[in-house]
């Protein structure tokens, strides 16, 4: 673990939320020394899509991945690759017509895991009606299925992602609303104005994440007191861990567990009111 040597101030749970990035963050990058599905990746299923558009998600991904967490190249320059990237997989995910019915399926027949921990961080912002926005450039719909059928899709959990509209008899049509990719989150969060209005009692963040675009999550809070940003380092170490001890307060490298944002929130919710 390395941590900034910022000093930043957490107060009890009554003004606390939680922002969270979900694929690689509250997900595992690995397991076993195998990589783990992203939401995206769970749809590589003969269930959903054939093998043809299996071949093309696995060039795509191998095509641009690598600029995603390109140490040498700046947002910027990032950018319209990743809407190539998001778009292409888009247009090819509707030309299979995928349906709504077989998503359970395929997400029960994965290798998706939450990250050892998952259990106790999620009930105990839900015990302690901390809300937390997952905030995902994945798939919404598959994302909130991974978390049901890991039994913690609580009340307090709110989702911003992108997510599938389906036609009458439940196939894949299109996707809702605005793309939202690894980073353009920032633009996402003005989008959602009116969720991050409704907290705005709550102005001490816990932000999660694992890229250097996930940092902009919470610039929908109009008025943060404190934010605690936590950057899970996974891939790239070497090449990323500079720029990810600059940016975040604190960055675990290649850790595949809940421990330290668990610790934190144990410290938050049990220190006295202030
Ligand atoms: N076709 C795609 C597009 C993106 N990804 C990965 O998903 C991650 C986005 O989700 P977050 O929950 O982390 O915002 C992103 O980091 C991409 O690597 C993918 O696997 N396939």
């Amino acid at each position: 673990m390395c941590m900034s040597g910022k000093d930043s101030l957490l107060s009890n749970a009554w003004y606390q939320q939680v922002i969270s990035d979900f694929d690689m963050t509250l997900s595992r990058f690995a397991h076993n020394g195998k990589r783990c599905p992203t939401t995206h990746n769970i749809l590589d299923n003969d269930l959903l899509i054939n093998d043809t558009c299996k071949k093309m998600i696995r060039e795509l991904l191998n095509t641009y991945y690598p600029i995603e967490i390109d140490a040498t190249r700046t947002v910027e320059e990032k950018l319209p690759h990743m809407v190539e990237w998001w778009t292409s997989v888009h247009e090819l995910l509707i030309q299979q017509k995928i349906r709504r019915d077989l998503l359970a399926q395929a997400v029960k027949q994965s290798s998706a895991m939450l990250r050892e921990g998952y259990k106790v961080f999620f009930d105990r912002l839900q015990e302690q009606q901390v809300p937390l926005l997952i905030f995902s450039a994945g798939l919404g719909d598959i994302l909130e299925e991974v978390i049901r059928q890991n039994h913690v899709f609580h009340p307090n959990v709110h989702v911003i992602s992108n997510y599938m509209d389906f036609d009458q008899s439940g196939v894949l049509r299109a996707f809702k609303g605005q793309l939202i990719h690894t980073f353009n989150k920032r633009e996402g969060a003005l989008l959602h104005a009116a969720h991050f209005r409704e907290l705005k009692e709550r102005p001490n963040v816990l932000l999660l994440g694992d890229s250097l675009g996930d940092l902009t999550m919470a610039d929908g809070v109009a008025h943060t007191q404190h934010a605690l940003t936590i950057g899970f380092l996974n891939d790239q170490v070497e090449e990323r861990k500079e720029s990810y001890v600059n940016s975040y307060d604190i960055v675990l490298v290649k850790d595949e567990t809940m421990d330290v944002p668990n610790a934190i929130l144990n410290y938050i919710t049990t220190a006295p009111a202030k």
